[in-house]
């Protein structure tokens, strides 16, 4: 069940407000930060809204820049983003801007939402699209990726939809704005809730001033369990892809790269092929090497691996899923399961899952754990 990549969107005062309780929207973006939702809104498939935040702000939610739409048009894709919003109720102005303007909209509701919205007319302007009794995010974004064609959704808000959106940890990446003001208004909506959301810290990717705001971006780290996989799965097996490339080269062997992540998302170890000199070390064994093996952490940790966990070995006296194994490790998520290259029907999944471990493989991400390896494949 592929899902978009979602983007979430926000700008929040100093005391983490999104808005005031004034009849206007609180602007809390500079003029270069709008901007710049302007570059990020001309860079993605559709953008999604709650129905809070039109009945608050009436927005449009277009692409501003007359270049930016060209570009879009240039590249083949609509001169706007497919708009969306989300409603239970189906309680929607038909005359609101945001079914006016901008390109094609749609309308993720309930069966009784959907009643509602025809009655009104928001069916002449809008694809409305019942989803059931009650409205289930991931069936709503594997609508969206598989009926509509949405590989990247930006989400705008407000408050309700992106606490959810994080709760339900189907948020890949988050986009805050600071801004230099309070606003000190209990009433006024706060960006989220309170609710369970991952324990440990999430991982900063970039800060940026832009006139007087601050633009953070932020990964959620903390993996999945069993079979369930999260945005952050995905984020750490793209760094073991990406640790594979340090792997010094070698016609004889795998590059392959490993980081080992707590439960609440700390980074435990990372490692890859040949590294520090050995020339047969592997990267899930140089990985679990840097971890004490009473780390209490160990038995809730996933070891993220660009190449399944080798099942045998000649250079050592236990292969990689062995180690895992010892280690106390019950997950494990890959990119690629292993040729025939080297070694002839090697299974360490089945080594792993024999012993009731989760091997979970994410073949999206095979063509980047290929890559230091072209050289092998013939
Ligand atoms: N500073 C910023 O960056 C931004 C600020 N804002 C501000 O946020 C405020 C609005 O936020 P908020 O009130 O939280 O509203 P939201 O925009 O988050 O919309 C909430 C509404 O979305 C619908 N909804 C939410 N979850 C579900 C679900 N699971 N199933 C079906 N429908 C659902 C419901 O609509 P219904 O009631 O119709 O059933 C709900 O009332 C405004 O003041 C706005 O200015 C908004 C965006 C960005
Ligand atoms: N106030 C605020 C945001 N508000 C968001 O922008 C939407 C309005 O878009 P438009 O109709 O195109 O002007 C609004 O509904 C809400 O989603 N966004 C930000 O980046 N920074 C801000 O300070």
């Amino acid at each position: 069940m592929p899902y978009p990549y979602v983007l979430l969107s926000a700008a929040v005062s100093l005391d983490g407000y999104l808005d005031d309780t004034g009849p206007e929207r609180l602007l809390l973006s500079s003029p270069a930060d709008f901007d710049r939702v302007d570059e990020v809104r001309a860079s993605v498939d559709a953008i999604l809204i709650g129905a809070g935040t039109i009945r608050a702000d009436n927005p449009r939610l277009l692409v501003n820049s007359a270049e930016r739409r060209a570009a879009r048009i240039a590249a083949g894709r609509p001169e706007y983003p497919l708009k969306i919003t989300v409603s239970a109720s189906g309680d929607l102005d038909p005359t609101a801007n945001f079914w006016h303007t901008g390109g094609q909209k749609l309308l993720c509701t309930t069966d009784q939402g959907a009643e509602r919205a025809a009655r009104s007319g928001i069916t002449d302007h809008a694809d409305v699209v019942p989803l059931g009794a009650e409205l289930d995010w991931r069936r709503l974004l594997e609508h969206l990726h598989d009926v509509r064609g949405v590989r990247r959704l930006m989400v705008e808000g407000g408050g309700t939809i992106h606490t959810q959106l994080l709760l339900e940890e189907l948020a890949d990446e988050l986009h805050l704005v600071l801004a230099p003001l309070l606003v000190g208004d209990p009433k006024a909506p706060r960006l989220f809730g309170p609710g369970a959301y991952q324990t440990g810290r999430l991982r900063l990717l970039e800060t940026r001033r832009i006139e007087d705001v601050v633009l953070t971006r932020y990964v959620p780290t903390a993996p999945g369990t069993a079979g369930r996989v999260t945005p952050a799965d995905r984020h750490w097996l793209a760094l073991a892809c990406d640790l594979a490339a340090l792997c010094p080269p070698s016609d004889t062997a795998f590059s392959v790269g490993a980081v080992v992540v707590a439960a609440d998302g700390t980074e435990l170890a990372r490692g890859h092929s040949r590294e520090a000199g050995d020339p047969v070390v592997h990267a899930e064994e140089a990985a679990l090497a840097k971890i004490a093996p009473d780390d209490p952490r160990l038995p809730s940790a996933t070891v993220y691996s660009s190449l399944e966990p080798c099942a045998h070995r000649a250079s050592r006296p236990l292969p990689c899923a062995r180690l895992i194994l010892a280690a106390g490790v019950r997950r494990v998520v890959t990119a690629w399961r292993e040729p025939d290259t080297f070694v002839p029907s090697a299974d360490g999944t089945g080594t792993l899952t024999a012993e009731g471990a989760d091997a979970v493989v994410l073949p999206e991400y095979e063509e980047r754990a290929k890559a230091p390896n072209g050289h092998l494949l013939g």
